[in-house]
């Protein structure tokens, strides 16, 4: 699913009113029409209390058509306009004066009004910014946010929490609404996946308001979500007539002295990811117990005992993953850094490869090209330099993925794979994951994904999505804290499986 702008959203919203020669209004009252099924269909009439709080722009306008039609059903409501500004909209106020037809008075909160009441009990509409937010709140309006946050309330946010910009970091991290429930419009918002801004929505759900699908598919998006229907078509079904040589043969280099079990389960990760054929090069001191834990995987070994001092693959491998456990030796650096030198194949470089690379950075121009870098946070730092936000990283990211054309996976909660100034952000695995080894066994998936031909943009994103899948699969029967890096790899059939389950059995889920 594309991830738009607000400036996006804006054009579609008007090329939506062209095409269908409908009025603004009518488009909102279609908008707010579906936020109150979706309420009234989990209440079904119960009278708890629900206060609206409810801005003079559009998003301000959903909150009054929402009241009003909460009002029709028998609904008991409260309904305050923050008065910030004098520019109220056309459609603000046309529906102000649809819900005062139907004898309903909002109250008025301006500067020097009183923080209303609000009970733990009650039910929040939050419709006091929308995406037209473009500056702090002023800090009355900051209170009041800090007054909805702190009553403990169920706070229901329409389209996004009041506060946060949808293309940019909050100007004051103390003037967002804290979202139990985001009912967004038609299209998410790259906010709700940022480590900095997507902790104020705890849960969220698109809201289809029927938005020109012409303008949305022809539209190029900075952003994609990456779901079930995004990965489907890159999966490559196994032939009849295929052979183990079909689908590649994969080397994982790495390991050191008391770091071996990172190679254990990267490889057996890339063979139960379906590489036809794996070989493991590791230093003499990892040969026994990797043969014993993974026997189909296939063991070289280097001269030395500790660690990797020179590096001789006797073949053409499909795919190279390296750097999972390797260590930051200066031999080890330089084995990496004339291995570099001599390898044609893709790769996946992970860790302490990801490290010498920051530290060597002009081993950087021989990586093979589509090589897939798999940095999390603090090696991703090391790589591209310090941000100052998520969305300053991102633009970092991808001019630093396009400089050396590789493919970059930003792991984390949504990790997010770049490549050629596109975003993908997955929406698969859970905090269970964080937990040591879990990045070994994403590197050994996408290699072993790239040795079956998995183009490599596509065996990252595919692999992500997939490793997350076991991660979920994984915390039904184990748990959060359970959840080892072993248990991931346990779950690659059965995510597979997932993938193809019927639709009717799906239950939407998209808690952060
Ligand atoms: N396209 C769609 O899909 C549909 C969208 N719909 C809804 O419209 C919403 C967007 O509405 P919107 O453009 O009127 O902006 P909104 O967020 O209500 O803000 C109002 C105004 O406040 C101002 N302002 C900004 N920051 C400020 C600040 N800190 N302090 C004080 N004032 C500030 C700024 O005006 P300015 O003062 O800059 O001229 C801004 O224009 C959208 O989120 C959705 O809910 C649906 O109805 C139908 C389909
Ligand atoms: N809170 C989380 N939610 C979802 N996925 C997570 C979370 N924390 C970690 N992960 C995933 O687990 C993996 C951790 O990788 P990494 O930090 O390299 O671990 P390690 O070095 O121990 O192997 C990444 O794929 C990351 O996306
Ligand atoms: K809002």
């Amino acid at each position: 699913m594309k991830i738009f702008t607000a400036h996006q959203i804006y054009e579609a919203d008007k090329s939506t009113i062209k095409k269908e020669q409908i009025k603004s209004d009518e488009l909102m009252e279609r908008a707010a029409t579906q936020l109150f099924e979706w309420i009234h269909s989990r209440l079904r009439g119960t009278q708890v209390n629900i206060q609206l709080f409810c801005g003079i722009g559009n998003n301000g306008g959903d909150g009054m058509v929402l009241a009003r039609k909460l009002q029709e059903h028998g609904y008991s409501i409260k309904v305050y306009v923050v008065n910030y500004s004098d520019k109220r909209s056309k459609d603000f106020l046309l529906n102000l004066e649809r819900l005062k037809e139907n004898k309903v008075w909002p109250d008025f909160i301006n500067k020097e009004s009183d923080l209303p009441q609000i009970s733990p009990n009650d039910i929040v509409v939050d419709a006091i910014f929308g995406i037209g937010l473009n500056r702090a709140p002023d800090a009355w309006v900051g209170n009041l946010i800090q007054h909805i946050n702190g009553s403990r309330a169920f706070v229901l946010s329409v389209d996004v929490p009041s506060g946060l910009p949808v293309d940019r970091n909050p100007w004051n991290k103390e003037y967002v609404i804290q979202s139990s429930y985001v009912l967004s419009f038609q299209l998410p918002k790259l906010v709700f996946f940022l480590p900095e801004t997507g902790v104020y929505v705890n849960q969220w759900e698109i809201v289809d308001i029927g938005l020109n699908p012409d303008f949305i598919a022809k539209t190029d998006a900075d952003f994609e979500l990456i779901g079930r229907p995004e990965v489907l078509p890159m999966y490559r079904p196994r032939l009849k007539f295929s052979h183990k040589g079909t689908y590649g043969h994969s080397v994982i280099i790495g390991g050191s002295y008391g770091k071996i079990g990172a190679v254990q389960l990267a490889t057996n990760a890339c063979l139960s990811v379906g590489s036809g054929l794996v070989t493991a090069f590791v230093p003499k001191c990892g040969y026994d117990s990797l043969q014993t834990a993974v026997p189909e995987v296939m063991v070289l070994t280097g001269s030395r005992e500790k660690g990797i001092s020179e590096i001789e693959i006797p073949f053409e491998p499909t795919v190279v993953g390296i750097g999972v456990g390797i260590g930051l030796d200066g031999d080890t650096v330089s084995a990496f850094g004339n291995f570099l030198k001599k390898v044609n194949s893709p790769m996946v470089i992970d860790a302490d490869g990801l490290n010498i690379l920051s530290q060597n950075p002009e081993m950087l121009t021989d990586v093979p090209g589509l090589s897939v870098l798999t940095p999390h946070p603090k090696e991703l730092q090391r790589l591209i330099g310090n941000w100052t936000s998520d969305f300053d990283k991102l633009e970092k990211a991808k001019a630093f993925a396009s400089k050396y054309n590789i493919v970059l996976v930003i792991k984390g909660a949504h990790t997010i794979t770049i490549y050629k100034g596109k975003g993908y952000v997955n929406t698969t695995g859970n905090p269970g994951m964080a937990t040591a080894g879990s990045g070994d066994v994403l590197t050994g998936m996408i290699a072993g994904l790239m040795a079956q031909g998995y183009p490599s943009v596509e065996a990252a994103i595919f692999g992500v999505y997939l490793h997350g899948l076991a991660g979920d699969l994984g915390v039904s029967s184990k748990g959060y804290e359970a959840l080892k890096a072993s248990s991931l790899i346990e779950n690659i059939g059965s995510a597979y499986s997932e993938l193809f389950r019927q639709p009717e059995m799906e239950q939407k889920d998209n808690t952060q």
